[in-house]
């Protein structure tokens, strides 16, 4: 199945960049030049930076928001809607991450909301599930991403459109990441859950894995069977080590 899907690796820059932090965009860009590499990629940099990175990016780099408003417009101080990524020259939004989930109280069904808001504005909805460590070890992992997935990916879901990363919360910038094998575990869950709603399309759908995606791990999680990709933390804020990631696909 991951062989037939074109995979993504996305950078998630979070609350971090200033405008020198451009010079990293430009040293991926550099790093992707001239060779076939069998991945989209995609940087999402803060959104203050959005319009300066997708000029600053050609063809090769795909540009993202980390989140948007559900509304299209109107009285939200401080809040940027998914047409307004779309017009600052981005392609897609992240959704639903778990740092959202945690620090803003976003519900599943702020994040559908959010995801449809997506697609209205044109942009591909990444629409991001995971448990927690307390989830992980009371063994209600598949359970959490079943209600996560059924609550926060709108009807209508197609490849095209939508993105799904598996981002076990526990895993998010500490360091340690799942075995292989419970990447597979929850992978295939997850695309079994999708092929049942979304039918073809759902079989096609993109399922990143994210938490401490580094280069010493990237090319054995990236080779775990329906991991489509990564979406990478940490590691994406230096073009070295995010090229060192991009490198499981050549
Ligand atoms: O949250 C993540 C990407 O969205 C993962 O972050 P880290 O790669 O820093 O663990």
């Amino acid at each position: 199945m991951s062989g037939t899907i074109r995979p993504l690796v996305a950078g998630n820059w979070k609350m971090n960049g200033l405008a020198g932090s451009l010079g990293e965009l430009d040293a991926v860009k550099a790093g992707l030049s001239g060779d076939g590499l069998n991945a989209d990629i995609m940087i999402c940099p803060p959104a203050t930076l959005v319009a300066a990175a997708a000029k600053a990016a050609n063809a090769s780099i795909a540009i993202g928001g980390q989140d948007c408003h559900f509304a299209e417009k109107g009285a939200h101080t401080g809040d940027i809607s998914a047409e307004m990524l779309a017009d600052a020259g981005a392609s897609a939004v992240i959704v639903g991450h778990s740092e959202r989930r945690a620090d803003h109280g976003e519900s599943d069904e702020i994040v559908m909301k959010k995801a449809q808001a997506a697609w209205r504005a044109g942009l591909v909805a990444i629409i991001c599930i995971g448990e927690t460590e307390a989830e992980r070890k009371s063994g209600a992992t598949l359970d959490v991403v079943a209600v996560q997935l059924a609550g926060s990916v709108p009807e209508g879901a197609r490849a095209e459109n939508t993105v799904i990363a598996y981002e076990p919360v526990w895993a998010i910038g500490t360091g340690l990441t799942p075995t292989a094998g419970d990447v597979a575990e929850v992978h295939a869950f997850i695309r079994q859950k999708l092929s049942e709603r979304f039918s073809e399309e759902g079989a096609a759908m993109r399922i990143l894995y994210g938490g401490s995606v580094k280069p010493a791990n990237a090319q054995e999680l990236m080779g775990v069977e329906n991991v489509n990709g990564a979406l990478v933390g940490g590691a994406s804020l230096k073009a070295a080590d995010f090229l060192g990631i991009v490198a499981a696909y050549r």
